[in-house]
């Protein structure tokens, strides 16, 4: 396991929001979080990365290549974030600042995690924006003159450029169009398998669930429902919250079943 999230719970001043979850991510994997808005997705993710925000507290174990993040100082922690655990969010644009060229995003946050030769911080930009399919031009660009699927590229990008062990999407395609959201996918998918970062997903969309997932968690109201492997829990979920969830997805031409029928010759 990359991560082991044992007996979470997140709580306000007066109420508890995730209560006593567990999930683990296995190394490499595509592993989905669903569940309707508000059940504690985005709140769980962020404990991770010890993002929550000041006025909500985390209890409980995050293991993480064997650590507990939650007992990781503030300067460890964002050691930590950008290069062995990095995040990528629905918005896109608010991961980068509007008066600073691509380039210099890229130039700074390697900075931060140490690269000191300017050769070798702008040779990794370039590589890193060409790697994720876009030209090396756009680093001299500034942010509002990129399309919302090239941000959330160069986004990605970013987010894997230190070769992180853990990679968590939050909606990440939410803002975009469905061709964007596809293409998106698609090169997550793709530097999943060239890099082997595990991948937590957090999405309403059980389209990419059935697509791109190997296993997934469904969580309602704080609490995780159902874990297990893409075919079992499409095929046949065993909990009412999950098979609702399901049978409410819109279809659009294809069962949501776990296109095992699909694969067979
Ligand atoms: N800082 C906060 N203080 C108190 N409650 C909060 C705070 N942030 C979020 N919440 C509440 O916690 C609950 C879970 O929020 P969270 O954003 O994790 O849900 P989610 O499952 O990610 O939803 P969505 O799919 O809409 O993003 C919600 O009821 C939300 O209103």
């Amino acid at each position: 396991m990359i991560l082991s999230i044992e007996e979470l719970s997140i709580a306000g001043r007066d109420r508890t929001i995730v209560d006593s979850v567990s999930l683990a991510v296995r190394e490499g994997e595509f592993m989905a979080l669903v569940g309707q808005s508000g059940s504690g997705k985005s709140l769980l993710s962020q404990a991770v990365g010890r993002l929550l925000p000041p006025n909500l507290h985390a209890s409980g174990r995050i293991l993480f290549e064997g650590s507990d993040l939650l007992e990781r100082g503030p300067r460890e922690m964002r050691a930590l974030r950008g290069s062995r655990i990095s995040y990528i969010f629905q918005d896109y644009q608010g991961a980068f600042t509007p008066f600073r060229s691509i380039g210099g995003h890229f130039d700074e946050y390697q900075k931060v995690h140490g690269e000191t030769s300017k050769f070798v911080r702008r040779a990794k930009a370039a590589e890193a924006l060409e790697s994720v399919g876009l030209d090396a031009a756009l680093l001299r660009r500034y942010p509002f003159q990129l399309s919302g699927g090239q941000l959330q590229r160069a986004a990605i990008a970013t987010a894997l450029l230190l070769s992180p062990r853990l990679l968590i999407a939050d909606e990440a395609t939410t803002a975009l169009d469905s061709v964007s959201a596809h293409r998106v996918l698609e090169l997550l998918a793709r530097k999943q398998a060239e890099t082997g970062c595990a991948i937590l997903f957090i999405t309403h969309d059980w389209r990419h669930v059935r697509r791109y997932a190997n296993r997934l968690s469904v969580m309602q109201e704080g609490r995780i429902v159902e874990s297990g492997g893409k075919h079992r829990i499409l095929d046949h979920p065993q909990h009412e919250y999950t098979r609702k969830l399901i049978e409410a997805a819109p279809v659009l031409g294809r069962s949501l079943k776990s296109g095992l029928e699909e694969e067979r010759p």
